[in-house]
This record gives structure tokens, C-alpha cells and sequence, in this order.
């Protein structure tokens, strides 16, 4: 087999989505501005209406600069949220791209960035450039593809590449939802919390997408939505619909837990705007859990999370909380997030080799 040679390092761009610079009124404005403005997190509005109406309504209301009804709004809560270190999302992020660096070693240059606000994209490229880096892998910090996640990052980074006078290998990473060292960590996470008999039901609750982004995933056009359960295997047809993909990751952790059917629940949060959103919603999971079977304590997996944010700590760990002791259950456990597990970082240097086939050579080799 020829094995294509490699001068000087290579580059490895670990990205996630992005997180306020400060849990104030302006910087989440500005951030949830720069999110929802991006056309592949909001695809129904055409270009100038998007623009208008995030910039002037929506984010103002949501971060609280304009909010009569709930003040604070986003801003309360990423306060709630926020710690010495800043945010969770970018904090994990940093210590994160300095272990793989360390382990990887001089060969490699490994860098941050988030999609919206800081580090962005584009100087972190340019970083990887500037070092003369012979390849380039992408390896977003999102186990499932969206459109609005990993395809709005892949999209970023060529959009900068195509800059470029030279454009070096790029290696784009779609997802790794099943990933056999992934899988192990948000398993062992789950056995370090206790022994699982003791919680009356498990959940694993994924960040929601609106329906029409899972279906136009659905390339046949008539899979996604019109087949029964079509998310309960995946194939050909939905390898890169998003909700076949949390699913897939559901029964990878069952399997590996060894849960009994009936024991847990795959379901969406966090859903923004009126439109249907991947179903069944966490909200209604845990009011029928409580109100109708009984349930008292829950064990919370967020396997589409690899460290701690707004949507495990506050949404779920607060607001759902509270929500789920209102309607008479007692605790939500959470299973703790990926953040700077050891076990977490060995997962990440062993996916990103497994995909560094070709050898590296210094000049003179
Ligand atoms: C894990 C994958 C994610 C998908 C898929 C996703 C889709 C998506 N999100 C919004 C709107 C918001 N998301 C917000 C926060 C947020 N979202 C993700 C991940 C995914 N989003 C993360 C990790 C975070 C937390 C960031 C942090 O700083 O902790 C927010 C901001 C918070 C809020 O105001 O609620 C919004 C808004 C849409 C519309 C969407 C798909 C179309
Ligand atoms: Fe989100
Ligand atoms: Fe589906």
C-alpha cells in the first residue's frame, strides 16, 4: 500500500459551539446573535428577515437586555452557570486541547475553537496554517452530526480554508456516535454515580433539532417522520439523520450497561420557537414518569454533550429538577459530563490516531 508522506506536523482543530465571553446581558446578546443568525441553526427565515429579527428581537429578549416578561432571561441563567474558570463549555475545552496536545506530542499542533464568539474558527486555522501544518483534522466536539452543529463547522472551517493559497489534507470528522471509546466513557461515568438497580428509570436526553432539519437529512424523502420507528435502527437511508444517531448512541450505552428494555427513555430538551422539535420532548418524559408511573429517582445521561453547559447544569439539573419534584419525584441524577475525565481524553487521542493512518515524516526522512 502507498502511504502518502507528510513533512512537519499535523494540525488537529478540536471545536465545540461556543459559550458567551461573559454571562452579561451584551456578551450573550452578542453571542446569541452571532448563533442564531447562522443559517443552519435558523433555516426557515430568509437572509435580511433572520438578521433583523435576531439581531433587533429575539436575542435582545432571550439574553434579557429587552425582556419585560422574564428578566435576566438567558443571562440569569448563564450566571447560574458560570464559574471561576468562566464557562464549563470553553473551560473543559481548554484543558481538553492541552492533554491531547501533551499526549500527542511534538509531531502534532492542537488547537480550540468555537464556532460562535471565542476562539474563533478562523484565527485558529490561521494558527494551524502559520505553523505550516501539513493536514488539518477536524474533529468537532459533537458526537451526532447536525446541519446546525458540525455541518455549520465544517462549513466555517472551509469557508476559511478557501482563502487559502495552499489548502492542506483535510480530514473532516461527521460524527462518532457509537465510537466504542465514547461509549465506554459515558458508561463508566454512569457505574461510577452507584449501582443502576437503584434508579427507578434512565434517561437519556439529547439536545432537540426541529423536525424539518431531521427531515432534510432524510435523503430518500421519505423516511424520517413517515416510517415507524425510523430512527429504531440506522442505515443507508438515515446514517446522518441526527435522532437516528442519538439513538444509535442510546442502545451502543444500553448494550453496554446491559439496561433491560423498558428500563430507559431516549428524548429531546431544549427546544426554541413554536415548531415541532424531535420527539418525545425530556419535559413530558419526566411529568409522565412522575404523575403516571410513580418515578423517584432518575439517572440523566447527555450523551450529545461533552461537558457541562447551560442545557445539563441549569436545564436539567435545575429547571427540570424542579419541574420533576413539582409533580412529586424526589431527584435527577445526572450522569457527570465528559469534561477533563482522563478517561475522556484517552478516548479523544484514540480516535483522532485511529484516524492518523499515514506516517509522519520530518524533512531529510
Ligand atoms: C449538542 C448539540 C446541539 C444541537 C444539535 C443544537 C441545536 C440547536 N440549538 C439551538 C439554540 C440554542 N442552543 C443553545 C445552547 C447550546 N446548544 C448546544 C448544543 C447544541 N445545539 C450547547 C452545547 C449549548 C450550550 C452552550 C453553553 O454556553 O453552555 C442556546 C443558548 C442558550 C439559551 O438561550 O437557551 C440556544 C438559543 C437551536 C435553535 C438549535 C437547532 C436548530
Ligand atoms: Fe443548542
Ligand atoms: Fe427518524
Amino acid at each position: 500500500m502507498y502511504v502518502q508522506q507528510h513533512f512537519g506536523k499535523q494540525g488537529i482543530l478540536l471545536v465545540n459551539l461556543g459559550t458567551p465571553d461573559a454571562p452579561t446581558p451584551r456578551a450573550v446578546n452578542r453571542y446569541l446573535g452571532e448563533f442564531l443568525t447562522d443559517p443552519r441553526v435558523i433555516d426557515n427565515l430568509p437572509g435580511l428577515a433572520q438578521q433583523v429579527l435576531v439581531r433587533g428581537i429575539i436575542a435582545p429578549i432571550r439574553s434579557g437586555i429587552v425582556n419585560p416578561f422574564k428578566p435576566g432571561g438567558s443571562t440569569k441563567l448563564y450566571q447560574e452557570l458560570w464559574t471561576e474558570n468562566g464557562s464549563p463549555l470553553k473551560y473543559y475545552g481548554e484543558i481538553l486541547t492541552a492533554a491531547v496536545t501533551e499526549r500527542l506530542g511534538d509531531e502534532y499542533v492542537v488547537r480550540l475553537a468555537m464556532r460562535y464568539q471565542q476562539p474563533s474558527i478562523e484565527s485558529a486555522v490561521r494558527e494551524l496554517i502559520a505553523e505550516g501544518v501539513s493536514s488539518i483534522t477536524v474533529f468537532p466536539l459533537f458526537p451526532q452530526y447536525a446541519s446546525a452543529t458540525t455541518g455549520s463547522v465544517h462549513q466555517e472551517v472551509m469557508r476559511v480554508l478557501s482563502k487559502e493559497q495552499t489548502i492542506p489534507n483535510v480530514h473532516l470528522v461527521n460524527s462518532y456516535y457509537e465510537h466504542p471509546l465514547l461509549i465506554k466513557v459515558f458508561a463508566d461515568n454512569a457505574r461510577d454515580v452507584g449501582p443502576l438497580s437503584q434508579w427507578d428509570h434512565i434517561i437519556f436526553s439529547y439536545h432537540g433539532l426541529p423536525q424539518r432539519q431531521l427531515k432534510k437529512a432524510d435523503n430518500s424523502g421519505c423516511h424520517c417522520y413517515k416510517v415507524e420507528g425510523c430512527c429504531n435502527r440506522i442505515g443507508q437511508v438515515n446514517q446522518f439523520c441526527y435522532s437516528a444517531q442519538c439513538h444509535a448512541t442510546t442502545r451502543a450505552i444500553v448494550a453496554e450497561l446491559g439496561l433491560p428494555e423498558g428500563s430507559y427513555t431516549t428524548s429531546f430538551q431544549s427546544r426554541l420557537g413554536f415548531d415541532d422539535w424531535a420527539k418525545p420532548y425530556t419535559i413530558d418524559v419526566l411529568e409522565d414518569l412522575a404523575k403516571n408511573k410513580g418515578a423517584k429517582k432518575l439517572l440523566c445521561f447527555s450523551p450529545a454533550f461533552v461537558a457541562d453547559c447551560l442545557e445539563t447544569t441549569i436545564e436539567i439539573g435545575v429547571e427540570y429538577q424542579e419541574e420533576f419534584e413539582a409533580w412529586g419525584g424526589e431527584h435527577i441524577q445526572l450522569v457527570p459530563s465528559l469534561n477533563d475525565d482522563p478517561r475522556w481524553i484517552d478516548a479523544v487521542v484514540g480516535m483522532l490516531t485511529e484516524r492518523m493512518g499515514e506516517k509522519v515524516l520530518t524533512e531529510g526522512q
